[in-house]
């Protein structure tokens, strides 16, 4: 492990913020830090960066013990929200600052900022003041500048949020093209799941001052092990029932859409939490097939998103349904009722929290 956090503790005020936290990343790897404002996300990276200090906990760094080591000497570079650029200085001297704080000769900081500005496609640029900068081109510094020094692990904090959706995408796709070439172990901390998808090797969803899940991407989004997790990344169709009986594994569930079969097992009488992702649904006839689930519901809405269409339905008895498709089927209208049939191996099976 390149980087690892263990039993990291804080509290602002007598009110805990991060709870225990542990956190190993692997080097050459890109994790993101994902969860709602105020889940403790950013406090994570700062004990991380060495901005903050930790109440209990450990932070260790290539095997070293770096826990109460200032930020400067840690070895890892920072890319702020705000990106927090030296305003009065050009885009080259904002690139050479940390390399001259090291008292590096003046020849090797030319060579490294004229590589480094290259690299984030400035090369152009090394004398234009900062303060002219687009917002794209300014982040551009910023990860020019944290890189530059040479750092074994690269903290983004929010860096994509100060930028219009299109030319994030773009710098979303880029950078992680650039850390990838560098190979460079990364943590960036977002809220926005379509980020952390697209940049990620692993993702840590945070709720309240913990990690409920650390895994890729794709595992995240089909074997989600929490409901927060499951309702933090992607979209998915819920439905409360009531646990029945379990057979080969297979779990029969009663709900107020009818009966719905998971994998699993519980104890007859629990209260659960069955949920299906919206492109696993498919809309037609009722189906009588023991490894097919099927309910009943009326169609509502039909929203596009471009090359998918989302279909928003009530199912009888239950609540919203949500089904992701490439096409409206043929005849289907706003207010009919249809059958919607999804695998039994593809239906997520939760413990349900009652009041
Ligand atoms: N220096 C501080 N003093 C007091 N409370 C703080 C301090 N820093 C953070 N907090 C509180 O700790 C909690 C977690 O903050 P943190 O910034 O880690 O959350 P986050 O998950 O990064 O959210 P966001 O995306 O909004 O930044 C919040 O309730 C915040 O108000």
């Amino acid at each position: 492990m390149l980087l690892d956090v263990r039993g990291a503790e804080k509290a602002f005020g007598g009110q805990a913020v991060l709870d225990g936290v542990d956190l190993a990343v692997r080097k050459g790897e890109f994790v993101s830090l994902l969860g709602p404002s105020g889940c403790g996300k950013t406090t994570l990276l700062r004990i991380v960066a060495g901005l903050l200090g930790a109440d209990r906990g450990q932070v260790l760094l290539d095997g070293a013990d770096i826990t109460g080591m200032p930020t400067h000497k840690r070895g890892v570079g920072v890319v702020f929200q705000s990106y927090a650029l030296f305003p009065h200085l050009s885009v080259s001297d904002n690139v050479a600052f940390g390399l001259r704080a090291q008292g590096q000769p003046a020849g090797s900081i030319r060579q490294t900022v004229a590589r480094f500005l290259d690299l984030v496609h400035l090369g152009g640029m090394a004398s234009r003041s900062v303060r002219g900068l687009s917002g794209g081109q300014q982040q551009r510094v910023a990860v020019a500048r944290a890189l530059a020094v040479a750092p074994k692990l690269l903290l983004l904090d929010e860096p994509f949020s100060a930028l219009d959706r299109k030319l994030r995408e773009t710098m979303q796709i880029e950078l992680k093209h650039l850390l990838r070439e560098i190979g460079i172990t990364t943590i960036l901390v977002t809220h926005d799941q379509e980020e952390a998808l697209v940049m990620s090797d692993r993702i840590a969803v945070m709720n309240k001052g913990a990690i409920e899940q650390f895994a890729a991407p794709d595992d995240i989004y089909h074997r989600p092990r929490t409901p927060f997790a499951l309702g933090f990344v992607g979209h998915s169709t819920r439905l409360d029932g009531s646990a029945r009986d379990t057979d080969q594994g297979v779990l029969a569930v009663d709900t107020a859409a009818g009966p719905v079969r998971a994998p699993g097992s519980f104890v007859p009488g629990s209260p659960v939490l069955l949920a299906v992702r919206p492109e696993r649904i498919s809309i037609g006839a009722g189906l009588a097939n023991p490894a097919v689930n099927s309910i009943r519901a009326t169609l509502s809405d039909i929203v596009f998103q471009g090359s998918k269409v989302h279909l928003h339905l009530a199912a009888r008895g239950g609540g919203p349904v949500l089904v992701e498709t490439n096409r409206v089927p043929d005849g289907l209208a706003i207010g009919d009722e249809t059958a919607l049939n999804w695998p039994v191996a593809d239906t997520l099976l939760f413990p349900r929290e009652t009041a």
